[in-house]
């Protein structure tokens, strides 16, 4: 559909864009990425026919840019160009309407109903239709972008050219935007190929994303062979890190920053802990990296208060997660900064120990109800029924854990509970064999993330030592108090 072959061009004798090639398909959406200055803007002049290569060539379902006289030109080919601040003196109507001057022919150009149509059509995609009667000096940053693309859409051509579409956008508005765009590609097959400062946004809306550094293609593909921490690092020269997108299969970066926010250096240790017949309270000056499966809050997050709130046995509620928020609300703990978990078990049995590492201490929270044990190899053979007895593990640790720490952090804590579990020949009732947990047990493993950098927190390192022995030892002592206190022992 258009194809860019070795293209280089610039202005006056310096060359801006070098030998840059790629194709792109009917209704396909390219986004173009790059540092300022790295030939973005350029490399769409030359696209458009508005700069002249010095070498190379563009061409149009295989006929070159060039050999078209300009009207056909503007009917293959919408640009929307950057924003500058300008003298306007047409309504916001008239400006859209000019989007259609390639359809009309002749000295004396009737105006048709199809144009009537492409203009209103195009107002209503970009919600400017409001404004149809006023000056387009009046409106602010955001409009005005949002009737120029209209004036692009108007035009009606295969392929649009856009030069930051979401400049001086809020979110609502860049999302309706590029929900409009996008439609056009996949409903009327549009091709458009567009510049973007938002990295998300591109990796969120292209098919492909072009990254352009000092004038040349560094990478181009699917999004997230683009949008690689390695390379974004590389090319703009800024600390990022990169995750995936909660919906979609687009990855999405997060700026790193270089300045610290204050001095922060604290130590978790027990003294963080008050337990009530209420409830175990953790509170931590500044907010931990955490992950759970708690009620409240599960999930990653950053949080400073956890709460491990002691119900009654027949506790029932149709709206658990509300009721928990009122709950956490009337003890002044906000919803924003808590994670809150359940328990039948006294919270007074809680146990907490400290443990230290050579890498960095960490203090683990058990209580523990085992009236509801399951053999979890067995559970699909027998009819369960809610019942009553949890599990809940905590492990806080002072020390920066990554991705792979944390989710290693809970196999070992879940391993060292299960072995807890063998030591004190917890039985599922319904199979008669050793239980592995029980059906509702919560964890939550939560870090500093200061100090030293703990990649991993298996069995072999150091911290996964440590969080074995933890959670062994308090959950076997959490589960001797429990049968001492139902007379089982
Ligand atoms: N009209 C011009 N005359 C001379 N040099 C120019 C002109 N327009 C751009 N340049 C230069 O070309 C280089 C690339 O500019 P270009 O606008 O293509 O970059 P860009 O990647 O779009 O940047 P930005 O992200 O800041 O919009 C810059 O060094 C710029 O100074």
């Amino acid at each position: 559909m258009l194809e860019v072959k070795n293209i280089s061009g610039g202005y006056d004798q310096k060359l801006v864009v070098e030998d840059v090639s790629f194709q792109v398909s009917k209704g396909e959406m390219l986004g173009i990425l790059g540092p300022n200055g790295s030939g973005k803007s350029t490399l769409l002049k030359l696209m458009s026919g508005i700069l002249t290569p010095s070498s190379g060539e563009v061409l149009i379902e295989g006929k070159l840019l060039k050999s078209f006289a300009s009207k056909e030109l503007a009917k293959k080919l919408a640009v929307l160009p950057q924003l500058h601040n300008q003298a306007f003196s047409h309504t916001v109507r008239e400006t859209v309407a000019l989007g259609r001057y390639p359809h009309q022919s002749g000295w004396f150009s009737t105006w048709s109903s199809e144009d009537e149509f492409a203009i209103k059509e195009a107002m209503r995609l970009t919600a400017v239709d409001k404004y149809d009667k006023h000056l387009l000096e009046l409106l602010s940053g955001g409009e005005q972008q949002r009737v120029f693309v209209a004036q692009a859409l108007a035009q009606q051509a295969p392929i649009l050219l856009l030069d930051e579409p979401t400049n001086h956008l809020d979110i609502a508005h860049q999302k309706q935007l590029l929900d409009t765009i996008k439609t056009q590609a996949i409903e009327n097959d549009i091709t458009i190929i567009s510049i973007f400062h938002d990295i998300n946004l591109a990796s969120l809306y292209c098919d492909r994303l072009l990254l352009m550094d000092q004038g040349r293609i560094k990478v181009i593909g699917e999004p997230q062979e683009v949008v690689k921490k390695s390379l974004v690092e590389n090319v703009y020269e800024a600390r990022v890190s990169t995750s995936p997108h909660p919906e979609r299969p687009k990855p999405q970066i997060t700026i790193l920053p270089d300045v610290n926010e204050k001095q922060d250096n604290q130590l978790i240790t027990s003294f963080n802990f008050k337990v009530t017949g209420d409830y175990v309270l953790f509170q931590a000056e500044n907010q931990l990296k955490t992950w759970s499966s708690a009620v409240i809050n599960a999930g990653s997050g950053w949080y400073r208060n956890f709460v491990n709130r002691r119900v009654d046995a027949q506790y029932h509620c149709d709206n658990v997660q509300e009721e928990m928020l009122n709950y956490l609300a009337a003890r002044g703990l906000s919803e924003a900064d808590t994670v809150g978990m359940m328990t039948a078990v006294r919270t007074t049995d809680a146990v907490i120990k400290e443990y230290v590492t050579p890498l960095g201490s960490l203090v683990v929270m058990v209580t523990a109800g085992v009236g509801n044990a399951v053999d979890v190899s067995r559970a699909h053979e027998v009819e369960m029924f809610p019942a009553i007895g949890t599990i809940n593990t905590w492990v806080i640790i002072n020390g920066e854990l990554a991705e792979e720490a944390f989710i290693q952090s809970v196999i070992t804590a879940t391993e060292a509970k299960t072995k807890a579990m063998a030591h004190e020949q917890v039985m599922d009732p319904r199979t008669g064999t050793l239980a592995t947990g029980t059906s509702t047990d919560s964890v939550l493993i939560a870090a500093t993330q200061k100090g030293t950098y703990i990649e991993y927190a298996g069995p072999i390192t150091e911290i996964g030592k440590k969080i074995g022995q933890g959670v062994f030892e308090c959950t076997v002592e959490a589960i001797q108090i429990y049968k001492k206190a139902k007379g089982w022992v």
